[in-house]
């Protein structure tokens, strides 16, 4: 088993792996999310933050695969669902598009897969040191089709077991970038439910909001009549929803803002999801609703082992609430660490400016914004794209685009990209980590050996 392999319980439900979703306009490709890579884990939070327009929404509607035109996941995009459950029940619904791994991982060499024509990708996309480390599951899914080595709807991969007899499937995953049509929709609200920032998107006005729950536990759990009732209720009651008997009688109008996301993520738990994301689900409440909302999603994610991906723009409350963090710039993950080592020792400036704007961070202090906006991606990079408003960049930062590298030989899961983290590329004014560099003229040239 290869170094880098997470075993066990601790295996991810969701891996994302050089994740690419672009905007297709007349005018310009807008590369929303561009290479991002990170991973769900069962009974955590993952959390994504950035600010506006770092890509944050993009990434949620491509794992949902509710990227709407002129947007595409791109080729050699990969997100994995590794739960052994779906894929046996996939594997048993779907045979057609059910795809033994093994057979193909035997005659065919993983590293060899960068080689060919169509791969455009680097082994570093991957997040792999050099190409032996080339896995074929992680490759598979992006590129199979376009390699010819899978049929372009095949979308379910058996790693260990008999496709033909799913009860002997130990190893496996479901390819959600190539998931469409009927499997799609059993994995979109089936596997992974969102909740949105406005829970008025969610619900439809003109029915009552039991209603709405009670269609989500038709379609996805075979529920009807007094039964999907009893139900609804449940879950309202779940959800700290009082008067539950009789509220699922009524219309989302006649609930209040924080009682109607509670009734969204009623209806997200309707279909008994193993993955709930969360998109800024409580920018648009009150702080005491905002708090009993994060509660809330804490308390169900423990009953129920959820693994959740919670976005937004506000570093109090991805520290209240993730486990591990992922920070998100110009479509980019520029940082990411598990939650306690991200607040006690942020690597990347960006990161460190976002913490210095929250308020009451620094007692007496007066607030810091990060000067500028965030740019539209709408070239390949081939620089880092925060060097304009880094208050540290040196020369080198507009002309090598930073790879995500470990920034601390004791904590291997603390990566950023940012050169002042590669040992190729030394800054001369890396000295003082607090001090921001005040003379940008006299730039160092070293690193271009
Ligand atoms: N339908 C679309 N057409 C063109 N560009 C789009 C579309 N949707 C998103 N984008 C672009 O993708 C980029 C990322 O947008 P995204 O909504 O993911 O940002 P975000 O991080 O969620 O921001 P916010 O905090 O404002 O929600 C932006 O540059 C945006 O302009
Ligand atoms: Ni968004």
């Amino acid at each position: 088993m290869a170094a880098n392999d997470r075993s066990g319980l601790d295996a991810p439900i969701l891996t994302v792996r050089n994740l690419q979703t672009a905007f297709f306009t007349d005018k310009e490709t807008i590369r929303a999310v561009d290479g991002v890579n990170f991973e769900i884990t069962s009974g955590e939070t993952t959390g994504i933050v950035g600010e506006s327009g770092s890509g944050k929404s993009v990434t949620a509607r491509s794992i949902m695969g509710l990227v709407e035109s002129p947007g595409h996941v791109l080729e050699g995009s990969s997100i994995r669902f590794n739960d052994i459950e779906t894929v046996r029940d996939f594997a048993e619904r779907f045979p057609d598009r059910t795809v033994d791994l093994t057979r193909i991982a035997d005659t065919h060499n993983a590293s060899s897969l960068f080689e060919r024509d169509g791969v455009n990708a680097s082994p570093s996309a991957f997040e792999y040191e050099s190409v032996a480390d080339a896995r074929f599951e992680d490759v598979i899914g992006g590129y199979g089709a376009k390699l010819g080595l899978v049929d372009d709807d095949d979308c379910i991969f058996v790693t260990e077991g008999n496709p033909d007899d799913p009860e002997s499937i130990v190893d496996g995953f479901v390819e959600i970038t190539r998931c469409s049509g009927e499997v799609q929709r059993a994995m979109r609200g089936g596997r992974i439910a969102m909740v949105f920032q406005d829970p008025l998107t969610s619900l439809n006005p003109v029915y009552t909001v039991g209603n709405q729950i009670e269609e989500a536990l038709e379609l996805h759990q075979g529920l009807n009549g007094a039964e999907a009732t009893q139900e609804a209720i449940e879950l309202l009651e779940a959800v700290g929803i009082p008067d539950a008997r009789r509220r699922v009688g009524e219309y989302p109008h006649q609930f209040s803002g924080g009682m109607r996301q509670r009734a969204v993520i009623a209806m997200a738990l309707a279909c008994d999801p193993e993955v709930l994301i969360c998109d800024e689900p409580t920018t648009a409440l009150d702080v005491t609703i905002q708090a009993q909302i994060l509660d809330l999603l804490a308390e169900l994610q423990e009953e129920r082992d959820l693994g959740v991906m919670f976005i937004t723009h506000d570093m109090g409350v991805i520290a209240e609430i993730s486990d591990r963090v992922n920070v998100m710039y110009a479509g980019e993950v520029v940082e990411t660490a598990d939650v306690e080592r991200l607040f006690a020792e942020p690597k990347h400036p960006y990161t460190q400016g976002l913490l210095r704007s929250i308020p009451g961070r620094q007692a007496g202090e007066k607030l810091e914004t990060i000067e500028g906006t965030v740019p539209t991606p709408n070239e390949p990079a081939t620089a880092c794209r925060f060097a304009p408003r880094c208050p540290k960049a040196f020369g080198d930062c507009e002309r090598v685009h930073p790879d995500q590298l470990p920034v601390d030989e004791g904590a291997p899961d603390h990566t950023a990209a940012c050169l002042l983290y590669d040992e190729r590329y030394e800054s001369q004014s890396s000295a003082d980590p607090a001090e921001p560099r005040s003379d940008r003229d006299t730039r160092s040239t070293r690193g271009d050996d």
